[in-house]
């Protein structure tokens, strides 16, 4: 049984991650305010371009506190940024689906989520990997770092130094591999497990333009910042 030890650099590596995602969250919670009324098709839109919009904000922040992501080549920091921010936003969806909540809020919030004006066929895969993200009871620095990995993919369109930024995400796997020893002794395939729910987070992401487009209302409006980050 090997003897799994995180590192003075990686405790430091990992405390910075995390510090920095708690940090960089949305200001108002978007689960209390659907939890408050109950919103029309075009509202809830809104709702998302917003929440979306500060999303993407607060992705930009929380990235230039990932040691070394500043070194990469520049135009290959946007294209990281660009290349995940949908799988951000819907990982970013899912840990606040997760969240411990009072019995039956997360009943409501499904329920008002079902009703916000996503069309039916997206429902199911999207609720079975947020079911599936909290299953993982991760922890916030597993969060951090999945979020972190996640934005550190080199096989993003347009990466031209694909090796500078696999380096960096196998430093931060790494660290995320030897933390869930740690952290789930009793199931040593956990870590396995988390990285199969990025496979299923790129395919929901997939869907999102045709999910925007079909929203039930016409003429889906959105902000600059949307139309450059999610393809609109
Ligand atoms: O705001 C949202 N997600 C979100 C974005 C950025 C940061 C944090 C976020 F939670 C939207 C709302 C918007 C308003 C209408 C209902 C869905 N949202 C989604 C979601 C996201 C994208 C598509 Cl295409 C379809 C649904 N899944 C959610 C699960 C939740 F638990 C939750 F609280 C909100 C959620």
């Amino acid at each position: 049984k090997e003897k799994v030890e995180i590192t003075k650099e990686q405790q430091a590596l990992m405390k910075i991650i995390t510090d920095a995602y708690n940090r960089h969250q949305i200001p108002q919670d978007v689960a209390k305010k659907l939890l408050q009324d109950q919103y029309s098709a075009e509202e809830n839109f809104l709702l998302l371009t917003e929440m979306a919009t500060s999303q993407v904000q607060v992705l930009v922040e929380f990235t230039k506190n990932i040691p070394g992501f500043l070194s990469l080549d520049r135009e290959d920091q946007i294209a990281l940024l660009k290349g995940s921010a949908v799988e951000a936003m819907f990982l970013r969806s899912a840990q606040v689906f997760s969240r411990k909540m009072p019995s039956g809020h997360t009943e409501v919030l499904e329920e008002r989520i079902r009703k916000s004006g996503i069309s039916e066929e997206f429902i199911t895969p999207m609720f079975n990997f947020y079911k599936s993200i909290g299953e993982l009871h991760m922890v916030q620095e597993e969060q951090a770092l999945l979020t972190t990995v996640t934005i550190l993919t080199p096989d993003r369109p347009y990466v031209k130094d694909q090796q500078a930024v696999e380096r960096l995400q196998e430093t931060m796997l790494d660290v995320l591999r030897k933390l869930c020893v740690l952290q789930h002794p009793q199931e040593p395939q956990y870590f396995a497990r988390l990285l199969g729910r990025l496979t299923e987070l790129r395919t929901l992401s997939h869907y999102h333009t045709e999910m925007l487009a079909s929203w039930r209302m016409n003429d889906h409006k959105f902000t600059p910042l949307l139309c450059e980050i999610w393809d609109v």
